[in-house]
C-alpha cells in the first residue's frame, strides 16, 4: 500500500482521534509523510512482581517446566492515530510516563507496535539514538562513523566533517580540540552536542528529537533551535518531545497532547499547548 493510500486509510477508519491536522493550501495537495494507525505498544516487564528474574531461577522454571511467573505488563501507548504532513513541526506533550517517548521509538522503527501499523514516507531519524556512537573511538572517528551511518558515502562523510565538528564546537571547546579525544572522555552534553550535530548534517524526512533541546547549554540550545528550523524548511517532518512549552512554542505549528497513552487534543500548537497549560 502506498503512503498517500495508507493516509487516506487511516483518514476513513479513524476519524475520532485521527483528526486529519492537514494543512489549509488552497489548490496544492500536501503528501503525509506518517500515518499512526491505532498503534499499541504492550511493554512486558519479566520477572517484576516475584522478583525472581534470575537466570538461576529462569532455568529451574524451565526444567521443572512451570510457567514463567511475575509478567507485568505495561501499556504505554493505547490506541493512538493521527497524520502527519510535510513541512509540520509536531510537539508531543504530556505529563512524565504519557507514552511520548514510546511512541516516537515506534515511529522511528526501534520498537515494533503491538498492534496497529505505521507508515512513513523515507525512514524517520530519532535524533541522538539513531547516530552509531563508540564510545572508544575519537569525536572524528564518529562524526565520520555517523555520517556513513545515515547513508553518506565516505566523500560526503569526509567534506561534512569540518562543518559538524564547528557547528558541536568540540573542536575549540575551552581552547581544547575535544574531537581528538575519545567518546567516553566527554560529559553527557558534550556527547549530546555532537549527536545533535551530526544528524542536523543532512536534512531528513521525518526528524525526530526527544528533548534535545534541553540538553547542552544555552547558546548551543538556540545554535539547535535555529538549525531546526532550518531543517524543517529544507523539506520532512519534525517531532519534537518536551517539558519545554517554549521550545514547543518556538519550534511547532501542531501539537498532540498524550495522556496516559492516549491523543488528548491533537490541533493548532496554541490551541493545545494553552489547553495543556489550563489557560
Ligand atoms: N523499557 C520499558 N519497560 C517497561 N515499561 C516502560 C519502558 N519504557 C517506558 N515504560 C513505561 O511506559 C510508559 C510510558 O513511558 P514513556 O517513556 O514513553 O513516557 P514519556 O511520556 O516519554 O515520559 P517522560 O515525559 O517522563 O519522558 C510509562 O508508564 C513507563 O513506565
Amino acid at each position: 500500500m502506498s503512503l498517500a493510500e495508507a493516509g487516506a486509510k487511516a483518514e476513513v477508519e479513524v476519524p475520532e482521534q485521527g483528526v486529519p491536522q492537514q494543512p489549509q493550501q488552497v489548490g496544492e495537495e500536501v503528501p503525509p509523510t506518517v500515518v499512526v494507525d491505532d498503534v499499541h505498544l504492550v511493554y512486558r516487564v519479566h520477572g517484576a512482581s516475584s522478583g525472581k528474574g534470575s537466570a538461576t531461577s529462569a532455568l529451574s522454571r524451565l526444567a521443572l517446566r512451570k510457567k514463567a511467573t511475575g509478567v507485568t505488563e505495561v501499556h504505554a501507548v493505547r490506541g493512538v492515530s493521527f497524520v502527519a504532513y510535510k513541512g509540520q513541526a509536531i510537539g508531543l506533550i504530556g505529563r512524565n510516563g504519557s507514552g511520548k517517548s514510546t511512541l516516537l521509538r515506534c515511529i522511528a522503527g526501534l520498537l515494533p507496535p503491538t498492534t496497529g501499523k505505521i507508515y512513513s514516507d523515507g525512514q524517520p531519524s530519532l535524533l541522538g539514538v539513531n547516530a552509531a556512537m563508540m564510545n572508544d573511538l575519537t569525536g572524528e572517528r564518529n562524526i565520520i562513523l555517523g555520517c556513513l551511518a545515515m547513508g553518506m558515502t565516505q566523500r560526503e562523510a569526509e567534506a561534512n566533517y569540518e562543518q559538524i565538528a564547528t557547528f558541536s564546537g568540540l573542536n575549540n571547546y575551552n581552547g581544547k580540540d575535544f574531537t581528538k579525544l575519545p567518546m567516553r572522555t566527554y560529559s553527557s552534553g558534550m556527547a549530546a552536542r555532537l549527536r545533535f550535530s551530526i544528524a542536523a548534517a543532512r536534512s531528513h524526512d521525518v526528524l525526530m528529537i526527544d528533548e534535545a533541546l534541553a540538553t547542552g547549554d544555552r547558546e548551543f540550545q538556540l545554535k539547535s533551535e535555529a538549525r531546526i528550523r532550518e531543517l524543517r524548511k529544507e523539506a520532512g517532518t519534525v517531532f519534537l518531545v518536551s517539558h519545554s512549552m517554549k521550545s514547543i512554542r518556538d519550534t511547532c505549528d501542531r501539537a498532540i497532547w498524550l495522556d496516559q497513552g492516549v491523543i488528548k487534543m491533537d490541533g493548532p500548537m496554541e490551541e493545545v499547548v494553552n489547553a495543556y497549560e489550563g489557560k
